[in-house]
């Protein structure tokens, strides 16, 4: 019997007055991190506070390890871990008070990994969460999430704030995790450093509809820009794979599915005279906007 999925959608939706999220049908793999993108307002967030329950779903379904909230909140809590943008709430507590709070929650606890991550991080145990930093703030939050040792985490904006230094601990620390423990991860970001960084996959958020996964590496090698020798060239709706063309300087074009163009463009005696990837910024501005036509 295979495990059940670290999270399935089924037509879920959710209305936040006039803004619709959803539906989204969706099964995310064991292992693997998903970089959760979009333009502001596209329901990112929303997304993410359904998924850690604190929102309910206007229909659908949503399954975490095979459990509901409905039926089984208390089997999901101690799988899963989060990082809010902020954490509401924890203002008077110090991080050492939060740690007897959410530690007691995960049998997979660990106080002397805690104390590391913390000590790592450089943030005090002993400093009021309401006094710290937005970036010790959510230094604070990664160090309580990742401890637990769930197995799905969800990242809001989790690099938000953080100077290079800890962005680099939080890479260290994922990379150093991923060798004991399958853990899956879906954050949320709009740094095209973060999906550099840390992303396996792409979920892709417009308007509320939710698009992919699409696997980086793939989407990388297949999206590319090619400049063209001045044969006579046909059009670019004959072109397959072509989502843009420009004359000037030289004829170029931009292709979301490379094998396919070369292939084509090979077969009718158009020469390739220059060849580069898309960097990863510009492919996923095309992409948001290919899936808006
Ligand atoms: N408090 C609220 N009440 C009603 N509707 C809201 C509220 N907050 C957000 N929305 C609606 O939900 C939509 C999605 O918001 P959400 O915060 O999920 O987007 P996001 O993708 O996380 O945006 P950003 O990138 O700016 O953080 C918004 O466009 C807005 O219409």
């Amino acid at each position: 019997m295979t495990s059940p999925s670290p999270l399935r959608l089924e037509r879920f939706v959710k209305q936040r007055d006039d803004f619709r999220l959803g539906p989204i049908d969706v099964v995310l793999e064991p292992g693997l991190t998903y970089a959760l993108v979009g333009p502001n307002g596209s329901g990112k967030t929303t997304l993410l506070k359904c998924l850690m329950n604190l929102m309910k779903p206007t229909s659908g379904k949503l399954e975490i390890f095979g459990h509901t909230y409905e039926r089984e909140e208390q089997a999901i809590m101690t799988q899963v871990a989060f990082v809010p943008d902020p954490l509401d709430g924890c203002e008077p507590f110090t991080l050492w008070q939060m740690r007897d709070f959410i530690g007691s929650w995960y049998a997979s606890w660990d106080d002397d990994d805690f104390a590391r991550r913390a000590a790592s991080f450089r943030i005090p145990l002993d400093k009021r969460y309401g006094k710290m930093s937005q970036g010790e703030r959510k230094k604070a939050a990664l160090t309580l999430a990742l401890s637990t040792h769930a197995p799905l985490l969800l990242l809001d904006e989790p690099t938000n704030g953080l100077d290079i230094a800890s962005r680099n601990r939080l890479k260290q620390m994922l990379v150093e995790d991923a060798e004991i423990m399958e853990r899956t991860v879906v954050l949320s970001t709009h740094s095209v450093e973060d999906i550099r960084q840390f992303a396996d996959c792409i979920l892709l958020l417009r308007n509320g509809a939710l698009e992919g996964p699409y696997e980086k590496d793939a989407l990388v090698a297949s999206w590319s820009r090619l400049w063209l020798s001045r044969e006579p060239l046909p059009s670019l709706a004959d072109i397959p794979g072509a989502v843009d063309w420009s004359e000037v300087p030289f004829p170029q074009l931009v292709t979301c599915d490379r094998t396919t163009t070369l292939a084509f463009l090979s077969e009718n005696g158009i020469q390739v005279t220059k060849e580069q990837p898309l960097p990863l910024d510009e492919l996923l501005d095309r992409l948001l906007e290919k899936s808006a036509r």
